[in-house]
């Protein structure tokens, strides 16, 4: 109810407008949203940021460069950044992916080299490639960053470091000397974003602001390993753990809302020609697009709870020492991270769609959201490096599975049971346990059929970089079967200890239900082709699905009722409460700032020629335009 945090028009601002709005309303949240003593906020105050987080910039200062600096820094490092990064009296953001690298973390060009007669670290983008490019809040926001770059000592290369560099002066904001910085223009979304660019010439820092709790340089110049390198990777893990809640699920949820509340008050068309005009949620086709794309939600959300509870065990696992679930956990959050970005980006846009013109309209706030979830399929890893990624961990623990019993998220690879399918009616196919043992048997199948098909290939004279080249389609199916699995047991698993009624217990079954039977439907090739199911049984998944729908529909308002979103947040005409779509679509586009006059100056000048011409025209004074 804070009238300094209602919503702008945000479509009706110049991005440098969004840019300043976004600014205003983040340090003005911070100032009256979160307690002095400390970054968590609780209560109201976390579910209101949760929910408004699009509105929001500084996210990689908060999300990404603020836990950099528990993650990478020693006791000393973190007491002196951390409280000046917490209450944002330095700006940071996490610099490294650059203008010729991103995925390949080994290519990275920047150079940090040692100065060992005044215990310095020389930064250098070598040439254009090195220079830093994508950073969030880097453009004009941030006055640190928290640099990855290449360690070098007596020319000897030590990989990828990170080094706290400031590029701005603290008090006049300037770049400092050997420091080009800039916005990179405009995006697809993030329009309130300052992504950066960053181009480091000899700029000079202490010895001491090499991040340093994995690793060291004594003033000699020596090189201390402190720990598992891989957890220089650390950072990434954890927000690809975080973003999957704040930048698909939250997202998706939001796009759900409008679109099913919009489904049942747009009115078009018959299904019975005797009866009168049907809210377009009545026609099945409309359920099969929106139903599915609701369920995600809920079962992105389970699994990402799972996950992130995963995370935090590993967390302190590493506190102790005990890195041994790294392997497991990177696999996870890659695996995951991907998948399901993959999915609710596509599925926001499937649910736009779903809204015909009015979808299209920015006044309805899914072109909005849909652009932005594009952006989770590239960062914090490319999509497709990450399912490689994944894949890569499944094929190894498929060879150990042929010796060992494994446990964790791959225990289904050495479980040697008989898991065929003996569902006879679609109802037999609803069952919760029947489709978790589907989707571990086709993922299963997967990870076995890309290892065997590479095996092959090895065998016969192929190089194994080679095969794994030429399978890498095989091995992203493999990932996303791992993935889809996942879910779907994770969620049974979750729902099922939920204590809650037994209405809402039904609902949520039933939405698990419908978000397996999708997967199924989705992607019955795989299906049928590892024998997980026959051709009949098919055809009853497709009804089981269908029956789900039928279900739902009644609850279909309730349930995405329950994300709890306010009008304020939601922004569209489409999504709000009150139902009035039609009102506040008009009141929405007079707003525009076209509408500020009724004859627009610009195009009355080009156009006034032909006017006057086509008057006369139409009154017999002239001829009739060559035109
Ligand atoms: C009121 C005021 C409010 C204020 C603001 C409000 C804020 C509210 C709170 C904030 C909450 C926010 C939550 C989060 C939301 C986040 C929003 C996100 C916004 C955008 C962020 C985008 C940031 C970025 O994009 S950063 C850059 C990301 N870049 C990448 O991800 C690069 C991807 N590439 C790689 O990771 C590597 O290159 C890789 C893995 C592909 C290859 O690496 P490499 O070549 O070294 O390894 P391999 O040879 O493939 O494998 C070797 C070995 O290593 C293992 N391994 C690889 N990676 C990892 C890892 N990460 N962890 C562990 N192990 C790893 C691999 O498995 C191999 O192991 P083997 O045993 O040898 O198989
Ligand atoms: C909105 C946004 C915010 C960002 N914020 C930050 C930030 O704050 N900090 C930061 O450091 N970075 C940031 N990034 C950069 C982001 O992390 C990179 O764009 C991302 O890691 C992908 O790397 P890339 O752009 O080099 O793509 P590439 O890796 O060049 O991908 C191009 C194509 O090559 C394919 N490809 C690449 N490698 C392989 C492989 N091994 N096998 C098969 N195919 C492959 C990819 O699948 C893709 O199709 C941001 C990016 C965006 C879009």
């Amino acid at each position: 109810n804070d009238t300094s945090m209602q919503h702008r028009n945000l479509n009706h601002m110049t991005r440098e407008e969004r840019f300043s709005e976004a600014m205003r309303r983040t340090l003005y949240a911070l100032k009256v949203l979160l307690p002095r003593e400390g970054w968590t906020p609780v209560g109201p105050e976390m579910k209101y940021l949760a929910r408004a987080i699009k509105e929001f910039t500084f996210i990689i200062h908060a999300g990404v460069f603020i836990p950099c600096i528990m993650s990478y820094g020693t006791n000393e490092q973190i007491a002196k950044w951390f409280p000046l990064a917490a209450d944002f009296r330095i700006i940071g953001t996490y610099a490294q992916t650059e203008l010729g690298h991103g995925s390949f973390l080994r290519g990275l060009e920047t150079i940090a080299t040692y100065d060992r007669a005044n215990q310095e670290f020389i930064i250098n983008c070598p040439k254009i490639t090195a220079m830093k490019w994508w950073p969030g809040d880097m453009g004009k926001s941030a006055n640190h960053v928290l640099l990855m770059a290449e360690l070098v000592i007596d020319g000897k290369k030590y990989g990828m470091h990170g080094f706290m560099v400031q590029i701005r002066d603290l008090t006049t904001h300037e770049p400092l000397p050997g420091v080009t910085v800039g916005d990179i223009g405009a995006k697809l979304s993030f329009e309130s974003v300052d992504n950066g660019f960053l181009y480091l010439q000899n700029v000079r820092i202490p010895r001491e602001n090499l991040l340093s709790k994995l690793s060291e340089v004594h003033p000699d110049g020596t090189y201390i390993k402190k720990g598992n390198q891989r957890l220089m990777y650390g950072s990434m893990v954890r927000v690809r753990v975080n973003l999957i809640a704040h930048e698909i699920v939250m997202p998706l949820a939001k796009a759900c809302t409008i679109a099913v509340r919009y489904s049942a008050v747009r009115r078009q068309g018959l299904i019975n020609p005797s009866k009168e005009e049907v809210p377009v949620l009545d026609y099945v086709a409309q359920q099969h697009k929106l139903l599915p794309q609701v369920a995600t939600v809920f079962m992105a959300h389970f699994a990402a709870k799972q996950l992130v509870k995963m995370h935090h065990d590993y967390s302190l696992e590493v506190e102790k020492g005990n890195t041994s679930q790294l392997p497991e956990l990177h696999a996870l959050s890659a695996g995951m991270k991907a998948c399901l970005s993959e999915q609710g980006a596509a599925g926001a846009e499937i649910v736009r769609r779903a809204c015909g013109g009015h979808g299209y309209s920015c006044g309805s706030g899914l072109p909005f959201i849909v652009n932005r979830m594009l952006a989770t399929c590239t960062y914090e890893g490319e999509n497709t490096v990450m399912q490689l990624q994944c894949a890569r961990y499944l094929i190894k623990c498929a060879d150990q599975a042929k010796k060992d019993k494994l446990t964790g998220s791959v225990w289904y690879l050495s479980d040697f049971s008989n898991m065929s399918c003996t569902a006879q009616t679609f109802g037999d196919l609803q069952e919760p346990s029947v489709l978790v043992k589907l989707h571990e048997r086709r993922a299963k199948c997967a990870v076995q059929h890309a290892g065997k098909k590479m095996q092959n290939m090895v065998k016969n004279g192929t190089p194994a970089h080679d095969a794994w080249n030429m399978m890498a389609t095989l091995l992203i199916n493999a990932a996303r079967a791992h993935i889809m699995q996942y879910v779907v047991g994770t969620s049974v698993t979750y729902i099922s200890e939920l204590s809650c009624s037994a209405s809402l217990k039904k609902i949520l079954t039933q939405l698990c239900a419908l978000y397996a039977l999708h997967n199924i439907n989705s992607n019955c090739g795989d299906f049928v082709k590892f024998g997980c199911l026959t051709s009949a049984q098919c055809d009853l998944a497709q009804e089981a699905e269908f029956n789900l729908l039928k279900q739902l529909r009644p609850d279909a308002v309730g349930i995405v009722d329950s994300f709890d979103f306010t009008d304020d947040i939601l922004q569209s005409c489409l999504g709000a409460y009150d139902g009035n779509v039609y009102e506040r679509l008009f009141e929405w586009a007079k707003q525009a700032p076209m509408n500020k006059t009724e004859v627009h100056q610009d195009s009355y000048q080009y156009l006034q020629p032909y006017l006057h011409e086509g008057r006369d025209v139409l009154e017999g004074r002239g001829r009739n335009s060559k035109l």
